[in-house]
């Protein structure tokens, strides 16, 4: 049995997403922790619960505080269930450690006990167990309202896909966001002279019609200040935050730090959360860069409405594997037709270093690229773009 609730009795009924206001409901914890009576009315129910009890009765935390209490005591008999619904989804990537997380605190101590369940599977689970609990403290430190007044003075939002489409038109070749990018789990440090506002200038000199920032510290040397020192330093290109997002909380960060668009993972987001966060994203001005690998993740997508861009990712990220002609194998047949008929723009990423690459994932049917490797590891990103396109893409 499942239960959609608010975190709050307070929101505006105007700022909710139309529908469905059912959302994943990640963590007990962080979520009571909201202070209910201060003024988070402005915002889209941040939080909701798609959750059943062991014995399968649906929790009710929807208004009063003898619920929450109820909760709270069981909480710790909650199953798992938003891996269950994952899974029914092909989701194979696990949100959080089933039998909690293995860092262990003792005073000054910390020591590590492992075992099966709290050992991710692969990269890309372990990326985002850790962003879950980092999330969790960044929370606590700027909880939702207090991200309201940072939005409110952010530069005002540009428009990701109007500079995808008008680059794509100038040049009759696939638009171009380049990546600020340091260091990567695969590849180790791309660079270490990294000054991310001289590459995103000179990425700007150079023909990019947008830019995307990795804000990842742990495993990708980025930050949030990369992105505002971006902003602030005039690059006039639309501004993708590359994060993994596993909470809607995000969106408000990224947005509050200035950013112009989000990615959203389809391989660590239920199908709510991709419709949820969408819809958030429509609200607060950022455009969602939706990114899949495999069929199953597209056809995900594909029955979603409201997705205007969607990113095929070369690289497995559970793997590391890199193979450009995943962007052709998901855009044929039928598939290829729909993404045509709805109007989506597809944004072929990773792997690509040469013209003939760019040149096939066109062919594919690509209207914009997402490139990182290749074009930070030049001295001059600039001259970069020009040789990975096999020629200057600005007049
Ligand atoms: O790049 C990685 O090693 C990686 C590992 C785990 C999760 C994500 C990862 N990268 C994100 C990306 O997909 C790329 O940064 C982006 O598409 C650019 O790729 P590239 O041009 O190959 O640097």
């Amino acid at each position: 049995m499942q239960e959609s609730i608010c975190a709050t009795s307070r929101l505006s009924l105007n700022s909710i997403p139309s529908s469905p206001v059912n959302h994943t409901f990640y963590d007990t914890r962080f979520t009571f922790r909201f202070p209910r009576n201060k003024h988070i009315a402005s915002f889209p129910c941040i939080r909701a619960q798609q959750s059943e009890t062991t014995d399968g009765s649906a929790i009710d935390i929807q208004s009063n505080d003898s619920k929450v209490n109820a909760l709270d005591i069981k909480e710790p008999k909650v199953k798992n269930s938003q891996d269950d619904i994952a899974a029914t989804q092909g989701i194979k990537i696990r949100r959080r450690p089933p039998t909690g997380p293995p860092l262990h605190y003792v005073g000054p101590f910390e020591f590590r006990l492992q075992n099966e369940g709290n050992t991710p599977r692969n990269i890309l689970e372990e990326i985002v167990w850790n962003k879950d609990t980092e999330v969790a403290q960044m929370r606590e430190k700027k909880p939702l309202f207090s991200l309201k007044k940072a939005m409110d003075i952010a530069p005002p939002p540009r428009d990701f896909i109007g500079a995808l489409k008008a680059s794509y038109l100038q040049t009759g070749m696939p638009a171009l966001i380049a990546e600020v990018k340091k260091a990567s789990p695969s590849r180790g440090v791309l660079r270490e002279d990294f000054d991310p506002v001289e590459i995103a200038k000179s990425y700007e000199k150079g023909g990019a019609a947008c830019l995307s920032v990795l804000t990842d510290a742990k495993y990708f040397q980025g930050s949030y200040e990369n992105l505002e020192a971006i902003r602030t330093a005039g690059v006039k290109c639309p501004l993708l935050c590359k994060e993994f997002i596993v909470d809607a909380w995000q969106l408000y960060y990224a947005r509050a730090k200035g950013a112009d668009a989000v990615l959203l993972i389809a391989a660590i987001l239920q199908d709510l959360d991709i419709k949820y966060m969408t819809k958030i994203c429509k609200l607060i001005g950022l455009t969602a860069l939706v990114e899949v690998h495999d069929e199953n993740e597209m056809d995900r997508m594909l029955e979603i409405n409201g997705i205007e861009l969607i990113g095929i990712n070369n690289r497995n990220l559970e793997t590391f594997e890199v193979d450009i002609s995943n962007t052709k194998k998901l855009l044929e047949g039928e598939r290829g037709e729909k993404i045509r008929q709805k109007g989506i723009i597809v944004v072929g990423e990773s792997g690509l270093f040469t013209p003939a690459d760019v040149a096939y994932v066109q062919e594919a049917g690509v209207k914009a690229i997402l490139v990182g490797e290749s074009l930070v590891k030049q001295q001059d990103p600039a001259k970069g773009i020009a040789q990975l396109f096999g020629k200057q893409i600005l007049d």
